[in-house]
C-alpha cells in the first residue's frame, strides 16, 4: 500500500502501538482510480498507529488496507478491535484539568486542537474541567468520584501537575485514613495514573519522563496506557505536612529565582531568565545545617555515567530490594542508620527526585538521578566566587561534570533535614533567657556582616516558606502515563520504526 513497499519490514507495528482501527468509506473517485478500477467495489479499514520521529517525538500515522471481500474486511476490523480491547492498561475514562493561564496561555487551544481529537479517535471519554482559580483542580479532586476514572490528566506546567498530584495523593490518604501530618507514616500508593499535557513554562516533569515537550506525544503515551512510577518527597516541619515534591526542592538560588519570578508572571516563561540573571548577580548565600542519611539500599550513584531510561534496571532492582526488606520486616532499619551532618554557607541546596532535565538543561540538575529508585540526589553548592558559580551553572548546559568542583557535593539520600542558622540561633536564644527574639537581633548591629535573610524553598515551582524542613522520599508513590526516555539504537535516525528500539 505504501509507496516504498520494498521496505515492508519497517512497517511492522506492535499491537500495543495501534491507536485505533476504523472502517473506511471509499468514495467513487478513489474506486475509479488505479488497480481497483476493473474490480467490484472494494472495502477498506484504516489503522492509526504510532510513528516515531526525531527526539522522542511520537506522531499518529495511518495506513489503509483494501480488500474486495466485505466479510474478510469486517473480520479484520473485528479482530483488531478485540486486540485493542484486550489491552487492559489502556484508559477508557479520563478526568482532564486545563489551566488556561499556564505558560503562554495556550492550554485550552492545545487540548482542543491536538489532544481531544486523538482521545476521540481512541474512543476515550474525557470529562474536562477548565480551572477558574489556583487550587481549583486540587480541591475538586477531593469532591469528585475519582475511582470511576482510569487517569487524571493535567494540561499545564509543573505547577499544575503539582496541584493535581497534591489533590490525588491527599485524596487517597484521606480515603485510606492516613494522616499526612505524621512524617513517619508510610503513604498509600495511588493506582490512578496522572497524564501531563505540557502547556507550562518549564514542563520539566514531562521532559524528564517522556523526553520531549510535545502535547501530541504525551497524548499518545496516555492512549497506549503507559505507566511510569515516580518517587515523591514529603516535606514536613514540626509534625506538620507542608508539601510534596517530585522534581526540584531547592533553597537559596532556585528559591530566590522563583520568589522573584512570581512577581513577573506577566512576562511568561521569560521571567525565569530575567530573575535567574538577577539572582545570579545578587550572589546571596545562606547559613544552615543539612543532615541526611545516605541511601544504602540503592544500586546507583549520582556520579554514574548512565542515566535513567525506559525499563531502567536500577529502578527495578531498588524496588525489588525494598520489597525484600519489607518481607524481612527491615523497613524501619533506617532508625539506626547514621546521620551525616554538614554545617555551612550555601549558595544552593537542591534535592532532586529526578534528573530535572528540561530544554534549558537537557541533562538536568542531576543527570544520573532516577525516576523511581526511592531516593533523591542532594546537591550542596557552598559559598564560592561568582565566577565559579557561573562555571558550575554553565556545566548544566554542556558535557562537563557539574559535580566536579571542590565547592559542590552530591549525595544520594532517602531522608534529609535542613535548618537555617536563623532558626538555630533563635532556638538557642529562647533557651537563653533575656535574649532578643528571632528577627530582631541583627537590627541591633546593622553594620554586621552576618547574612540577614532567609531564603524560600522552590518546591516544584511553588514557593514554600519554612526555615526548617524534614524531607522523606516515598518510593514510587504515584504513576504517570509515560515510560521514561526511550533508548534508540541510532539516536540520529530520523524515521525510526519500532523494531529499531532496544527492548
Ligand atoms: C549561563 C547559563 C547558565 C544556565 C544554567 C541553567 C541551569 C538550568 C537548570 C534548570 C533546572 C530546572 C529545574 C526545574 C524546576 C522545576 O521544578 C520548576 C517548576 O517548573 N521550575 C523552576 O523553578 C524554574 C527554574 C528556572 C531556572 C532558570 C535558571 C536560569 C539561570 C540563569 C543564570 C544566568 C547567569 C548569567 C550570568 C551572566
Ligand atoms: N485558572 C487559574 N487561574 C490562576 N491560577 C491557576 C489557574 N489554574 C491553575 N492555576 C495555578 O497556576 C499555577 C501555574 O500553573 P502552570 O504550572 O500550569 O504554569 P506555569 O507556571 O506557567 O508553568 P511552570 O509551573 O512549568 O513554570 C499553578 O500552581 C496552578 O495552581
Ligand atoms: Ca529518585
Amino acid at each position: 500500500e505504501e509507496e516504498d513497499g520494498c521496505k515492508a519490514v519497517e512497517n511492522v507495528v506492535p499491537a500495543c502501538e495501534i491507536v485505533a482501527v476504523e472502517e473506511t468509506e471509499i468514495d467513487k473517485k478513489q474506486c475509479d482510480s488505479g488497480k481497483w478500477q476493473k474490480m467490484s467495489k472494494p472495502h477498506a479499514f484504516t489503522v492509526h498507529y504510532i510513528k516515531r520521529a526525531r527526539n522522542h517525538r511520537w506522531r499518529c500515522s495511518e495506513i489503509t488496507f483494501w480488500c474486495i471481500d466485505e466479510q474478510l474486511c469486517n473480520q479484520w476490523i473485528q479482530a483488531l478491535k478485540e486486540l485493542l480491547d484486550s489491552q487492559k492498561s489502556r484508559p477508557k475514562r479520563l478526568l482532564v484539568y486545563i489551566n488556561p493561564y499556564g505558560g503562554k496561555r495556550q492550554g485550552k487551544r492545545i487540548y482542543e486542537q491536538k489532544v481531544a481529537p486523538l482521545f476521540n479517535l481512541a474512543s476515550i471519554s474525557a470529562d474536562v474541567v477548565i480551572t477558574e482559580h489556583a487550587n481549583h483542580a486540587k480541591d475538586n479532586l477531593f469532591e469528585v468520584n475519582i475511582y470511576k476514572y482510569d487517569g487524571i490528566v493535567c494540561v499545564g506546567g509543573d505547577g499544575m501537575f503539582s496541584e493535581v498530584m497534591h489533590g490525588l495523593i491527599g485524596r487517597i490518604q484521606k480515603d485510606s485514613g492516613i494522616d499526612q501530618n505524621n512524617p513517619k507514616t508510610p503513604l498509600a500508593q495511588c493506582s490512578i495514573r496522572i497524564g501531563i499535557i505540557p502547556a507550562g513554562s518549564t514542563d520539566c516533569i514531562c521532559y524528564a519522563t517522556v523526553g520531549i515537550i510535545d502535547p501530541e506525544t504525551s497524548a499518545l503515551h496516555i492512549i497506549v496506557g503507559d505507566c511510569q512510577p515516580l518517587d515523591v518527597s514529603s516535606i514536613h516541619h514540626n509534625n506538620t505536612f507542608l508539601k510534596y515534591s517530585v522534581s526540584l526542592l531547592g533553597y537559596g538560588f532556585y528559591g530566590d529565582i522563583l520568589k522573584d519570578s512570581e512577581k513577573k508572571r506577566w512576562m511568561g516563561p521569560m521571567r525565569y531568565d530575567f530573575s535567574g540573571f538577577k539572582t545570579f548577580l545578587s550572589h546571596q548565600y545562606y547559613e544552615g545545617t543539612v543532615s541526611f542519611q545516605p541511601a544504602k539500599g540503592t544500586v546507583g550513584s549520582p556520579r554514574d555515567k548512565e542515566s535513567c531510561r525506559t525499563g531502567c534496571h536500577i529502578c527495578r532492582q531498588t524496588k525489588q530490594l525494598e520489597e525484600q526488606q519489607k518481607n524481612y520486616g527491615l523497613e524501619h532499619k533506617e532508625v539506626e542508620d547514621e546521620w551525616k551532618v554538614i554545617k555551612g554557607k550555601f549558595l544552593a541546596i537542591n534535592a532532586v527526585n529526578m534528573s530535572c532535565a528540561c530544554p534549558r538543561s537537557p541533562k538536568g540538575l542531576s543527570p544520573a538521578a532516577h525516576l523511581a529508585d526511592g531516593s533523591a540526589d542532594l546537591i550542596l553548592v557552598r559559598k564560592c566566587s561568582r565566577f565559579n558559580f557561573l562555571r558550575y551553572l554553565v556545566r548544566h548546559t554542556n558535557q562537563d561534570d557539574q559535580f566536579d568542583f571542590p565547592f559542590v557535593d552530591v549525595y544520594r539520600v532517602k531522608r534529609f533535614q535542613f535548618t537555617s542558622k536563623h532558626l538555630e540561633d533563635n532556638e538557642s536564644d529562647i533557651k537563653d533567657v533575656g535574649k532578643k527574639r528571632f528577627g530582631q537581633f541583627c537590627s541591633d548591629h546593622p553594620a554586621c556582616c552576618c547574612n540577614l535573610a532567609n531564603s524560600t524553598w522552590n518546591c516544584d515551582g511553588e514557593t514554600l516558606d519554612s526555615s526548617a524542613v524534614e524531607v522523606r522520599v516515598h518510593c514510587q508513590l504515584v504513576k504517570l502515563f509515560a515510560r521514561g526516555i526511550e533508548i534508540y539504537k541510532d539516536e540520529a535516525a530520523y524515521n525510526l520504526s519500532s523494531n529499531e528500539l532496544l527492548s
